[in-house]
């Protein structure tokens, strides 16, 4: 059996010379106390070691973070602050989501050209053409309207926004659009218009002071109502699509925070809008663009041969509607989340009031592109759509003052001049 000592000995003898045993002991403790000593400082080495992989690996991150997110730093702070001054006694400050969306480019250029403060926030995603979508941000960078690069499911980002801007108002208009797709991709619809939504509202609920909340509703939560003209007291729990859920789900999930933390909240529902910088995804673009490079057409035929039908809706009427909104919103009543009193929650119908059928629009286009269109006439597949959507729009009428002013003619006219000076003469090959 070894002893201790034996055991407190090397294991390669042959270093060292067996001495005396008292002079053995002395060395013995000496030697014992020097590796003790190596043994602390090696551990001390180890921890320092890890301590400083792991600091390291965290400077990684956050230095990733820095250099990946789109935001952030004092400079960028600064381009949020000038584009939100505002530039008239009693102006607005907005916060435009979807800002290099359709509407809400045209919203925030009305917006910033009176002299309200205009933050846009986009998340540039490829549901379409991001190159269009980039070409708005241009048009609302040249009149002073800075857009972040952001999703509204961001809430780090929205707290940050309204740490640096104290917004009167929320436009939001950030959403998953287009009925169809949602067969495609429905969970895009579900992050954009119910988490998205959610993310939004709370930060809007935890801000200080809390903004008023004006947002994009839709026609399409009428879903399977046949009572026309459609009101906002009709029936809205037959969606014919999930997109239509979704914007259904928004108008519960926002009545919530009215309820709870007293938002003051306006949903718009849109009508089928159109016009110049719209969406390729609808279908008076996608016709123009395949009408002028000589490709056939889809229409789409209701049940017994019935004519879809639209309230087709054109932009700078939407945009009023959305501006009077802005401009009717009561104030939100509650601090640091808490409720303080009732506040606003209003539904409006934003419409043309003057169904047009689908092949009737087809002619119009045709007319402005003096192109011939190549009609396929098929039956509606069983795709989300509904037949017909009229806006019965006395609400808005009364309490916004809004007034469509535009038919269908004469937008459309508007859109395919616009659609040809964007897109040259070469036909729009290009677009998606
Ligand atoms: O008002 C609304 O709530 C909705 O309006 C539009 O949805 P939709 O009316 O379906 O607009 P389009 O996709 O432009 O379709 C217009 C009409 O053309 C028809 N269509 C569409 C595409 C096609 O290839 N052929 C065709 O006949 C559709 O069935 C529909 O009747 C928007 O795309 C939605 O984002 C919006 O919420």
């Amino acid at each position: 059996m070894p002893s201790l000592q034996d055991e407190l000995l090397p294991s390669t003898p042959g270093k060292f010379k067996i001495e005396h045993r008292g002079h053995a002991v002395n060395r013995q403790f000496h030697r014992c106390f020097a590796s003790t000593s190596t043994l602390f400082l090696w551990a001390l080495f180890l921890v320092a070691l890890t301590a400083s992989y792991l600091s390291f690996q965290s400077f990684i991150d956050s230095g990733n973070r820095y250099f990946t997110a789109s935001w952030g730093g004092i400079q960028w702070e600064k381009r949020v602050r000038d584009s939100a001054q505002v530039h008239r006694p009693d102006g607005l400050s907005v916060l435009v989501t979807g800002a290099a969306g359709f509407v809400g480019t045209h919203v925030s250029l009305a917006l910033k050209k009176r002299g309200d403060g205009v933050v846009g926030l986009d998340n540039f995603n490829s549901y379409y053409d991001p190159s269009l979508k980039k070409a708005r941000k241009a048009l609302l960078q040249g009149h002073g309207v800075f857009i972040v690069e952001g999703d509204v499911n961001d809430a780090r980002l929205l707290a940050k926004l309204f740490d640096v801007v104290a917004f009167t108002h929320v436009m939001h208009l950030a959403a998953q659009a287009g009925v169809r797709y949602a067969m495609e991709n429905p969970q895009s619809y579900v992050h954009s218009n119910v988490a998205g939504l959610v993310a939004l509202l709370e930060a809007c609920k935890t801000a200080n002071p809390q903004p008023a909340v004006v947002w994009a509703s839709s026609s399409s939560v009428y879903g399977l109502n046949e009572k026309t003209p459609f009101s906002e007291a009709d029936r809205t729990d037959r969606p014919a699509s999930l997109y239509a859920a979704t914007k259904k789900a928004g108008e519960a999930i926002t009545h919530t925070y009215n309820h709870i933390y007293g938002l003051s909240i306006t949903g718009l529902r849109f009508f089928t809008v159109y016009g110049p910088w719209g969406r390729p995804d609808m279908a008076y673009f996608s016709f123009t663009r395949n009408i002028l490079q000589g490709k056939p057409i889809t229409i789409y035929r209701g049940k017994n041969r019935v004519d879809l039908a639209r309230d087709f809706t054109y932009i700078d009427d939407i945009v009023k509607g959305c501006v009077g909104s802005l401009d009717t919103a009561g104030k939100s009543t509650g601090s640091g989340g808490k409720k303080a009193g009732p506040a606003p929650y209003r539904i409006f119908n934003l419409g043309n009031t003057s169904p047009v059928t689908v092949p009737t629009l087809v002619s119009i286009l045709e007319r402005h592109l003096k192109v011939k269109a190549k009609r396929k006439v098929v039956d509606m597949p069983g795709n989300g759509d509904v037949p017909f959507t009229h806006a019965n729009i006395s609400s808005a009428q009364g309490q916004l003052g809004y007034k469509p002013t535009t038919d269908l003619q004469t937008g459309l006219k508007k859109f395919v001049k616009w659609y040809l000076s964007y897109y040259g003469y070469n036909r729009g090959k290009n677009v998606n």
